[in-house]
């Protein structure tokens, strides 16, 4: 039974999939502290967060079966990454779910500031009719300057225009074709502190974002510029967004986030006549609570049993495009690596791995990672090592790897192979997903074979010669040993063999011992792949 630990708020309709699920328990306890969570943190396989638990090394040090952190929402400044991939932590996100409540917030935000909204309403509520302090201004024919263009940013920039505005962006990945189609002007921050009425910021929060717009830009800022900030704390340098404000050089601010949350009850926000605020409410509807809570419980349950998943922060993302490609190879990929890990004797100095065929066509290093998991995992241990930490695990031993791309594949519409090489041996396993079978190893070392990779296997190095086939079947029988499935590859008719055996259960070291006292036969070697 896995057990997850919900420690934010978190809609309870999103997280119906995780709560019904049979191997999954779930708790909720929100408003721990850290210390509270280091506390209970290692009895939990997954732990459910928003933006308000901090996840820190400490906790994921406790955590010692923890295997994700899922956020349900997009940004991850409040867990510490490094420390997850150091301990192979998947952490994952949803980053779709809130975009459209965060961009409509946004907007809300855009015409509070622009038409004095919150001010206004505090005055009538107590009791003032007051018409003539609240004049505002149209959004309509003014320049919206928008510094991010992603997922928010681009909706944001979507919307502006049905408002009549004219959009300027600013992001370093906007290339002249996409602002082009997006119908805005591709800026620079200059450009937008220079000349926008209005500026939104749709950055994540980092060294480069921090205080992007501060003092200098202050210094040059259009007079009357109105800004809103629905992304991260710190992008908008705050006390110098005060000083501005009180210099007439900025009208009005709309803050969804702080440098500190909570900010303090004296912040210089909380009493500016010209500063709206709200509690980090961009992603706070119902619609995309429900949504983010579903994205990551769905990966979450992927995570725990071990299937394929998307959404890793921890991990380069994998286009679709891509991940159509080269999922249906992730479980053979880990089992060529198990496999030929378990052929090699010595510590593996290299694994190169080969890829050919169509697979050679797109970006293979999510693959090569289950490679790597499925080698290392034999000697580190399954629970120790996942996609996430392999490349890193390999290189903190000084494995090297090498990743060879060759489109055209031999025999196989797409193959991979896995050389492993050690001190004392060299050991190669190729596999390929064979239609209407699934996948296959079809070459081990030098000789061709046709074995299902899963289950119990024996793997035998013999000398061609009549009845060895009998005399291994006989001695497995005599010791309740039950064979499935034989293989048996050679390259030369009288040369060296192999046979691959698939046995319904393991086998004991005696047998193994007594197998290679057998007459021709040189080697025997137990593989147990799940
Ligand atoms: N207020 C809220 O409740 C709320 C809700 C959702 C998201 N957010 C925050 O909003 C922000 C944007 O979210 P998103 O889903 O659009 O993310 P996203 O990853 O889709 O977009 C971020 C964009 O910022 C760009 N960027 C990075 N560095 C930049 C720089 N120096 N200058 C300009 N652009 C830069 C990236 O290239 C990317 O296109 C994130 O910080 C997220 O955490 C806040
Ligand atoms: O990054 C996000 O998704 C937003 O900041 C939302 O944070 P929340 O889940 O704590 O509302």
């Amino acid at each position: 039974m896995f057990k997850v630990l919900v420690s934010d708020p978190i809609s309870d309709l999103g997280i119906q999939k995780l709560v019904d699920a049979e191997d999954v328990a779930v708790d909720k306890k929100t408003g721990l502290s850290e210390d509270e969570l280091v506390a209970i943190i290692g009895e939990y396989d997954a732990l459910l967060v928003r933006s308000q638990t901090r996840v820190t090394a400490r906790i994921m040090e406790a955590g010692k079966q923890l295997k994700v952190v899922g956020r349900a929402g997009v940004g991850v400044d409040n867990i510490d990454l490094e420390a997850a991939t150091q301990r192979g932590i998947i952490v994952i996100n949803a980053p779709d779910g809130n975009t459209i409540t965060t961009c409509e917030h946004t907007f809300a935000m855009m015409m509070a500031v622009a038409r004095h909204i919150p001010q206004a309403y505090l005055k009538t509520v107590g009791g003032e009719w007051d018409r003539k302090s609240f004049l505002g201004v149209e959004l309509r024919g003014k320049i919206l300057g928008v510094m991010g263009m992603g997922r928010i940013g681009s909706e944001v920039a979507k919307r502006a225009k049905a408002f009549g505005m004219d959009i300027w962006g600013y992001d370093p990945f906007l290339t002249e074709e996409r602002a082009e189609k997006l119908g805005i002007r591709l800026s620079s921050v200059d450009d937008i502190v220079r000349n926008a009425d209005f500026m939104t910021v749709h950055t994540p929060l980092t060294p480069e974002t921090r205080h992007m717009i501060s003092r200098p830009q202050f210094e040059v800022m259009k007079k009357g510029m109105r800004i809103v900030n629905c992304a991260r704390g710190g992008i908008i340098d705050e006390l110098a967004l005060v000083e501005a404000a009180d210099q007439g050089i900025v009208a009005g601010a709309a803050f969804d986030v702080f440098e500190v949350e909570p900010p303090e009850a004296d912040h210089p926000f909380l009493k500016h006549p010209k500063i709206i605020v709200t509690p980090h409410l961009g992603a706070s509807t119902v619609e995309a609570q429900e949504n983010v809570a579903i994205d990551v419980s769905e990966q979450v349950l992927n995570i725990l049993r071990d299937k394929p998943f998307m959404n890793a922060v921890n991990m380069p993302p994998i286009p679709a495009n891509v991940l159509s490609i080269l999922q249906p190879y992730f479980t053979l990929g880990e089992k060529l690596g198990s496999f030929v890990s378990q052929l090699t004797e010595g510590a593996v100095d290299e694994i190169t791995v080969n890829f050919a065929g169509e697979l050679a066509e797109v970006d293979t290093q999510p693959l090569t990672r289950y490679i790597v998991r499925g080698v290392l995992a034999h000697h580190l241990g399954s629970d120790h090592v996942n996609v996430v930490n392999s490349m890193h695990l390999a290189k903190e031993r000084h494995v090297n790897i090498v990743v060879n791309n060759s489109h055209a594949a031999r025999d196989f519409t797409n193959s991979i192979t896995v050389t492993l090489r050690s001190k004392v041996a060299t050991r190669i396993v190729t596999g390929t997903m064979l239609t209407g079978y699934g996948p296959r190893i079809v070459q081990i070392d030098r000789f061709p074979v046709d074995v299902a990779p899963e289950g119990n296997l024996i793997l035998i190095s013999h000398n061609d010669k009549p009845g060895i086939i009998g005399s291994v079947g006989m001695l497995l029988g005599n010791n309740g040993v039950n064979i499935a499935a034989m293989q048996v590859g050679r390259e030369l008719e009288g040369g060296s063999a192999i046979m691959v055996l698939t046995v319904d259960k393991g086998v004991s070291k005696d047998v193994i011992t007594e197998l290679v006292k057998l007459p021709d036969l040189n080697k025997a070697k137990e593989i147990i792949l799940y």
